[in-house]
């Protein structure tokens, strides 16, 4: 580790892919980070409730990315690389080409999306087998994780896709196996996506209970059978060809990835916060909250020993942060669902040209026109007859039923701009109040939070992390690293180096800004030892 005043000589690159977009970040060996790119990805909805991505476009825009963040900078000072991305299953063939996973038998669109719902049936008929695995995703297995996924693959696409597949990827540990050739899978995702024990490996009586006993007919090769932890260095490092790819050079190190959430919780649970009068001060970091805020909501808490709440996944051993137990809550949609009722509303294309008038983005629009119309009472009162029930893609936490659907109460004949801010507004308490719901499920089960950690695309937005504190009554620290998603990408490609000896040394200097009630910049040093 440098002094403050030398000149860093060690870079990492962290990729972070989104739903919606591929980032990339430069960050150096205190955890600065130095240069950022992103670049939109591809989505397809062939019909409700399917989302599919494809492999090859992730790839070329992580690949346009990387190169951006590292021109100019010396190759030979950087020393590792980290991926971390959305859950989603990818599905390559035995030869490593893309398969369909879709009735049209689009071989480009080869990856079912984390969001996708068209796995009902089949996670409807794992819960029922009651098997002991799902005791740790909180008691009912999501439709969002990929033992549903592949069931439907076999049962819908036997000759297209199933019988042909070779390897189903999380979309992290293709990220991996694409820049380094090696097919060992991540804890992380395995844990947390694919009933995977960090303790006691696959659990073959649930495989064959749910009719994909051909996965443990050939000792789980499609799905894995070589578990890394997050950060660990993979194989050689980056092959000839992904670095041509990349614009990065051969054999530098590639660290086992992370699911994106994952890699948010541990660019920011670690943050030290002494001396800002915070509960968590004083208290150990299993009181953070991490709450990864973009296209959906995840709450990620951590504990010594195993809490099984219901209606939360976990408990996870070592997924995020190695030796801690993880309980993540969530919410599908958040950043989605303000996106839907935003873009939806009549008054939509009056606000867009406003806010383009403006050089201002739609939301920071809406945020100083409720500032204009809430006069003299404090905003969360302009919705005191609007509510929102925002599951409209069901409750992942703590209800754990993806069956809820959204509600509106209170709408009137008007459509101006007044509604839309309100309605809005409206949203963004009811996020808020579904973040309050699973904090209240992980109490009552044996957490003990006291502060949250907000970060992701929405936590670039101060009304909703300031109705976050207001409604969970808790201060919410945010990161002077606004994409800390990819600082915690960028600290495996550092683990993964071997200039740290574990994630938890990685990056020993961060700098936050915390939010009480108002958000106020400091600075702030990380530390993980409490
Ligand atoms: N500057 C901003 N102000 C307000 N909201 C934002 C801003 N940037 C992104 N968002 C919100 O964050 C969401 C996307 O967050 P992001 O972390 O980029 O998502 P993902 O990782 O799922 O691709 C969007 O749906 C949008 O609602
Ligand atoms: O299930 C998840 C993490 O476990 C996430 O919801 C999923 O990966 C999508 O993330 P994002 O909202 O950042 O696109």
């Amino acid at each position: 580790m440098l002094g403050d005043n030398q000149e860093p000589q060690h870079y990492y690159v962290g990729v972070d892919v989104g739903t919606g977009s591929v980032r990339a970040a430069l960050v150096d060996q205190g955890g600065v980070l130095l240069a950022f790119a992103d670049q939109p990805i591809k989505r397809w909805e062939p019909q409700f409730n399917h989302h599919e991505q494809s492999s090859e476009d992730i790839w070329a825009a992580c690949c346009v990315v990387t190169k951006k963040v590292v021109q100019g900078i010396d190759s030979n000072q950087i020393r590792g690389i980290g991926f971390d991305a959305t859950c989603s299953l990818v599905v390559l063939d035995k030869q490593f080409h893309p398969l369909p996973v879709n009735h049209e038998g689009d071989s480009h669109r080869n990856i079912i999306m984390w969001l996708d719902h068209r796995a009902v049936s089949q996670v409807q008929r794992i819960n029922e087998t009651k098997h002991k695995v799902l005791q740790y995703v909180g008691g009912v297995m999501s439709v969002e994780m990929q033992a549903p996924k592949l069931l439907w693959l076999k049962e819908k696409l036997r000759e297209t896709c199933w019988n042909k597949a070779g390897h189903f990827f999380d979309l992290p540990d293709f990220l991996s196996w694409k820049a380094t050739g090696v097919t060992a899978r991540s804890l992380c995702s395995l844990v947390c996506k694919w009933t995977y024990s960090a303790e006691d490996g696959w659990d073959d009586s649930f495989w064959k209970m749910i009719g994909l006993e051909d996965l443990v007919a050939d000792n789980y090769s499609k799905i894995g059978n070589q578990v890394l932890p997050p950060g660990a260095s993979l194989g050689n490092g980056l092959t000839p060809e992904a670095a041509k790819d990349l614009g990065l050079p051969a054999g530098i190190a590639v660290a086992a990835s992370l699911i994106d959430a994952h890699a948010g919780g541990l660019g920011v649970i670690g943050a030290d916060v002494r001396g800002h009068s915070l509960a968590c001060e004083g208290q150990p970091v299993t009181s953070r909250l991490a709450v990864i805020c973009g296209t959906s909501s995840c709450h990620m808490g951590i504990s010594q020993g195993p809490i099984f709440v219901p209606g939360v996944w976990g408990p996870y051993f070592s997924a995020m942060i190695p030796g801690f137990w993880l309980n993540e809550g969530g919410q599908s949609v958040t950043g989605g669902l303000l996106d839907h009722m935003v873009q939806g509303h009549a008054a939509f294309p009056e606000l867009q040209a406003r806010a383009t008038a403006r050089c201002q983005s739609v939301y920071a629009y809406l945020n100083s026109h409720l500032d204009l119309i809430k006069k003299a009472q404090p905003v969360g009162f302009l919705t005191v007859d609007l509510h929102v029930w925002p599951d409209f893609h069901g409750n992942r936490s703590p209800l754990a039923d993806l069956t809820l659907k959204g509600m509106v109460t209170g709408l009137k004949l008007s459509q101006d701009l007044d509604d839309l801010a309100i309605l809005y507004l409206a949203t963004v308490q009811a996020i808020a109040f579904g973040t309050r719901l699973i904090v209240e499920a992980m109490e009552a089960a044996g957490h003990s939070i006291s502060t949250l950690f907000l970060c992701g695309g929405l936590s670039k937005n101060p009304l909703f992390v300031q109705m976050h504190a207001d409604i969970t009554g808790m201060p919410v620290v945010l990161s002077r690293e606004v994409e800390s998603v990819l600082v915690g990408a960028a600290i495996l490609g550092a683990c993964a180096s071997g200039d740290f000896t574990s994630v938890q040394t990685s990056f020993l200097q961060q700098t936050c800004g915390i939010d009480g009630p108002t958000l106020i910049n400091r600075k702030l040093r990380r530390q993980w030892q409490e």
